[in-house]
């Protein structure tokens, strides 16, 4: 038997998971790790806590699947995006804890930015909008905040990753230091037209380029970990960001393909193949995983509260005791009856955009009960997903491409068939559940196992992709279009503007 280790480092749980060839889960392990909340608005993680829970779900599961690190052929990491550590070369301490991408700490720099009309330019180079989401203005802060951080970094003392650079630097006991063109694109330092750090950007977040990574395509042999970690020496095949991981580990390869996968938020991306583009509907560009040395891009929308309001159904509203028992109840009406739930928590991401938005319930009557708000707070996962998918389209479309026709889906909540059907139902195309749901994992051991010589190519991995169940359109595309009408009428409503 040929098998794949995947590392799966999460934001709040590092997972591992051993898969046959056929992309079949053999075995998997997963501990959860500290938030650390210094600040509102402020997230981090300790990057110890991060490396001793990987290794140790790594060590568990291949205990757990009776298999030594000789019987694996490769080892592939996914990851979080854009969380960023800096360490030192010489000592391997980070100076600091992880920054999470959730943390908003760098938002009036962002700000600067903006107003120094810096945004059309990093776009046009990096696909992406200013924001504090990405890695380069947390790196600033860092330099900025830690004392003697930028003097020691001007002696090319520091090291920058993301986590995937920090798992390899700890594999290879300090050897190593790279990530992947698909975390790189996270950063806001890169040019993904060139696949390249961009030295006019790195200038003006006064961020010294001997502390990059080295950028390899996500199939890449980039190492090998050392024997002390894993039992024995195991090639390093294999590097995504999560989310493009998940597009990969969907067999999504070609222009027009789609997933969304609903987490905690919801994270939709869509291939362009080969062609770089920006969007003209609020999304962002993104380097997808890349096999060889030719640049792949894919366009990306994300929604902060996705499965996110499930849980303040639950430890909000106390509506429910666990998350499972959501569909029951919101089943328990024919509909939402009116009622529209925006959850803008923390206001709305793409393509809305709208940090100032906060949530909202509106359409209520006297015949409103618990189970019409449950099923529209389920529903407003579906409607945010909408509102990505058709910009998606339109960027598409204007590209010269197709309409997406098909949505592959994944993640914790696709578990939800009423929700899936009403997603199938608002989009009009099939929403399609695979058989393997932990596609950000299966997507790392793909594209170690391409590394590793198990997959010749695209099409022997496109094959092992199935569909467990296919939720077709059943409703009326005038009672589509009416209800998305109301959707976006409700998100003026919670709009702050
Ligand atoms: N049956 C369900 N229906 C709807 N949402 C669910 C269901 N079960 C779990 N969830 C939601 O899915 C999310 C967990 O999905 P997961 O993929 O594990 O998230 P993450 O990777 O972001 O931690 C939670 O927000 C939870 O509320
Ligand atoms: O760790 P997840 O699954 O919440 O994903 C985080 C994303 O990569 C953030 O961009």
């Amino acid at each position: 038997m040929t098998y794949l280790l995947a590392l799966d480092q999460g934001t709040s749980s590092s997972r591992a998971i051993v898969f046959d060839a056929q992309g079949r889960i053999v075995a998997m392990a997963q501990r959860e790790f500290r938030q650390i909340y210094p600040q509102p608005g402020w997230v981090e993680h300790d990057a110890d806590e991060i490396w001793e829970t990987q290794l140790a779900v790594a060590r568990e599961v291949l205990s757990k699947a009776s298999l030594k690190a000789a019987d694996v052929k490769a080892l592939g990491i996914t990851n979080q995006r854009e969380t960023t550590l800096v360490w030192n070369r010489r000592t391997g301490r980070p100076i600091h804890h992880a920054i999470v991408w959730q943390d908003r700490r760098a938002e009036p720099r962002c700000a600067e930015l903006r107003e120094q009309g810096h945004g059309a330019r990093i776009q046009e180079k990096t696909g992406l909008v200013v924001d504090a989401y990405f890695s380069g203005t947390k790196l600033q802060w860092i330099l900025d905040h830690v004392s003697g951080a930028r003097e020691q970094a001007e002696r090319g003392e520091l090291a920058f990753g993301t986590i995937d650079s920090w798992l390899i630097w700890k594999l290879t006991n300090g050897e190593v230091h790279v990530t992947d063109v698909s975390n790189a694109s996270r950063t806001m330092l890169f040019n993904v037209r060139e696949n390249r750090w961009d030295e006019e950007l790195l200038a003006l977040l006064r961020i010294p380029a001997s502390m990059l990574p080295e950028v390899k395509p996500s199939a890449h042999a980039f190492g090998q970990a050392a024997p002390e970690h894993l039992g024995g020496a195991l090639v390093i095949g294999g590097i995504g960001g999560d989310q493009q991981s998940a597009l990969f580990g969907q067999a999504c390869f070609e222009a027009g393909m789609a997933k969304n996968t609903y987490g905690t938020g919801c994270f939709m991306l869509m291939h362009t193949g080969t062609r770089f583009q920006t969007s003209a509907n609020g999304l962002i560009t993104t380097s997808a995983a890349q096999i060889d040395a030719t640049p792949r891009y894919a366009l990306e929308g994300s929604v902060f509260i996705g499965g996110a309001v499930v849980q303040w159904l639950r430890d909000g509203l106390n509506a429910i005791k666990a998350s499972g028992e959501v569909q029951g109840l919101a089943e328990s009406v024919p509909d939402a009856g009116g009622v529209m739930f925006v959850p803008a928590f923390t206001g709305l991401g793409a393509p809305y955009w709208d940090a100032e938005a906060r949530g909202a319930i509106v359409g209520l009557t006297r015949g409103s009960t618990v189970a019409h708000i449950a099923r529209a707070a389920l529903e407003s996962i579906a409607f945010q997903s909408a509102a990505l998918l058709q910009a998606m389209s339109r960027d598409a479309v204007a590209a010269g491409g197709a309409p997406v026709s098909e949505l592959r889906v994944d993640g914790g909540a696709c578990v939800n068939d009423l929700l899936m059907q009403f997603q199938a139902d608002l989009l009009g195309i099939p929403v399609v559940r695979p058989k393997v749901i932990e596609t950000t994992a299966l997507g790392a051991a793909y594209l170690a196992g391409l590394t590793a010589g198990v997959y010749g190519n695209l099409d022997d991995i496109g094959r092992n992709w199935q569909a467990e169940r296919v939720f077709r359109p059943t409703m009326s595309r005038d009672r589509a279009e009416a209800l998305m009408a109301n959707w976006e009428r409700a998100v003026r409503q919670a709009s702050a503007r």
